[in-house]
C-alpha cells in the first residue's frame, strides 16, 4: 500500500527538493496543488483531509492556516517551517537526537531549521553527556548558501549588483535562537550571527569554545570522541577523524547532499576549540530531513531515497 503525501507549497525552494527526492519512490504517491489551486483555501482543505500525511513547505503563517484545515484525526504533519519547533504537541524532528521511534509514532513533526541542525548536532548531545555546561554562554556563527532564504533571497543573489557577502541578524532576535536554547536544554539564549555567501546551498555552522574557562577542563579529543560515540551507525551524521584540515569550504554549484559532517578543532594547550557542522541547507537543513522523518514515519529505513555520496 502507498502512502498519500500532499505537498503544501510544492513550487517552493523546499517543496522542490522534496518532490525531487521523493520521485521514483514507489512507496509514496505525491500529490502537489497546481497553478491557481496551490493557494486555494478550498483545494488546499480538501488536499490535507485527504492525504495520509502533508509536509508544509510554506511560510510560518500559511504553515498555521494549513493546521487549521485539518478536520481529521488521521492526518498526519511535517512541517518545514519555523511555526511549530517550540510549540506543544509537536515531535522535534531530529531523529539523532529525539530518537527514531518518537518520530516513527508521532503525528505532527516540525523539521528543525537549518543553522539549529548544525548547533544542535554539536551542543545538545555533549551538553545531555555533561560533557559542556548547560548555562554556558554559547555563540554561534554561521555561513549559508543564499538558497536557505528561499525564493526571495535567490532571487536576490541572483539579481545584477548581488552582494559577494551578507551578514545579519543584528536585532539579536533570529528566531532560531529559541529552537536552538530549547532543544540543547541551554540555560541562556545563544548570541547568533548568521550570514549568506553567493553559493547557492551549504552551510558552515561554528560554535567557537574557551575550554580552558570551563569547569573541569574538557578537551577537543574528549568531545570529539563523545560526538564520534553518539553518531556511531547515523547514516546521516559523521564526525571527522584523523589529522584536521586546514580549511573548510562551501562551491559555489555544490550537488545536493543529505548528510552532515562535524569537525572538532583545538589548539595546542586544550584552551580553544571550534565545532563546526558542514551540511546542505537543503538537505539535512531542510527537505533532506523532511524526507527522512517522512521515511520513519512510514516505518522505512531511515535514509532511503537520499543521497548520502557527497
Ligand atoms: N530554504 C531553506 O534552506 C530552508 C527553508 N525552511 C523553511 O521552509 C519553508 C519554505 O521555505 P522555502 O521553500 O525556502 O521558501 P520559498 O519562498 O522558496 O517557497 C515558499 C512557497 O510557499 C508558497 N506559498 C506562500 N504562501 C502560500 C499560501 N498561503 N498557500 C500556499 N502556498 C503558499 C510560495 O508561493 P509562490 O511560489 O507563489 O511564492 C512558495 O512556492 C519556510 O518556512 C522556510 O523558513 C527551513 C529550513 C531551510
Ligand atoms: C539564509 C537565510 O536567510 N536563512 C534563513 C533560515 C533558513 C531556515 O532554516 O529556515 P527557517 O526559517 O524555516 O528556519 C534565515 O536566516 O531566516
Amino acid at each position: 500500500m502507498t502512502t498519500s503525501v500532499f505537498i503544501d507549497g510544492a513550487e517552493g525552494t523546499t517543496g522542490l527538493e522534496i518532490r525531487d527526492r521523493l520521485a521514483g519512490r514507489s512507496e509514496f504517491s505525491v500529490l502537489a496543488l497546481e497553478g491557481d489551486a496551490r493557494k486555494d483555501i478550498t483545494a488546499r482543505r480538501q488536499a490535507i483531509n485527504d492525504c495520509d500525511i502533508a509536509i508544509l513547505c510554506l511560510p510560518d503563517d500559511a504553515a498555521r492556516e494549513s493546521v487549521a484545515l485539518i478536520e481529521n484525526d488521521t492526518t498526519r504533519v511535517i512541517d518545514a517551517s519555523s511555526a511549530h519547533r517550540v510549540a506543544e504537541g509537536w515531535t522535534y524532528g531530529f531523529p539523532e537526537l529525539v530518537g527514531r521511534e518518537a518520530i516513527a509514532d508521532a503525528r505532527f513533526v516540525s523539521n528543525p531549521g537549518c543553522y539549529p541542525t548544525g548547533f544542535l548536532a554539536l551542543v545538545a548531545p555533549l551538553v545531555r553527556m555533561g560533557h559542556l555546561p548547560a548555562d554556558w554562554p554559547y555563540t554561534v556563527n554561521a555561513v549559508s548558501g543564499y538558497s536557505g532564504g528561499g525564493k526571495a533571497l535567490i532571487a536576490r543573489f541572483e539579481a545584477e549588483g548581488a552582494p559577494a557577502f551578507r551578514a545579519y541578524g543584528y536585532d539579536m532576535a533570529h528566531k532560531h535562537r529559541a529552537e536552538m536554547k530549547l532543544h540543547a536544554g541551554l540555560v541562556h539564549e545563544v548570541i547568533f550571527a548568521p550570514s549568506v555567501v553567493p553559493a547557492y546551498r551549504g552551510m558552515v555552522v561554528e560554535v567557537p569554545l574557551h575550554l580552558g574557562a570551563m569547569a573541569g577542563g574538557p578537551t577537543a579529543d574528549t568531545l570529539r570522541a563523545a560526538l564520534r560515540e553518539f553518531y556511531t551507525g547515523s547514516p546521516m551524521v559523521s564526525v571527522a577523524e584523523g589529522p584536521a584540515p586546514a580549511e573548510l569550504l562551501l562551491e559555489r554549484d555544490a550537488p545536493p547532499s543529505d548528510r552532515m559532517e562535524l569537525f572538532v578543532f583545538g589548539n595546542e594547550g586544550g584552551w580553544h576549540a571550534r565545532l563546526v557542522a558542514r551540511l546542505d541547507n537543503l538537505g539535512k537543513g531542510a527537505s533532506g530531513a523532511a524526507v527522512q522523518s517522512l521515511n520513519l514515519m512510514c516505518g522505512l529505513p531511515e535514509e532511503a531515497g537520499l543521497s548520502l555520496t557527497a
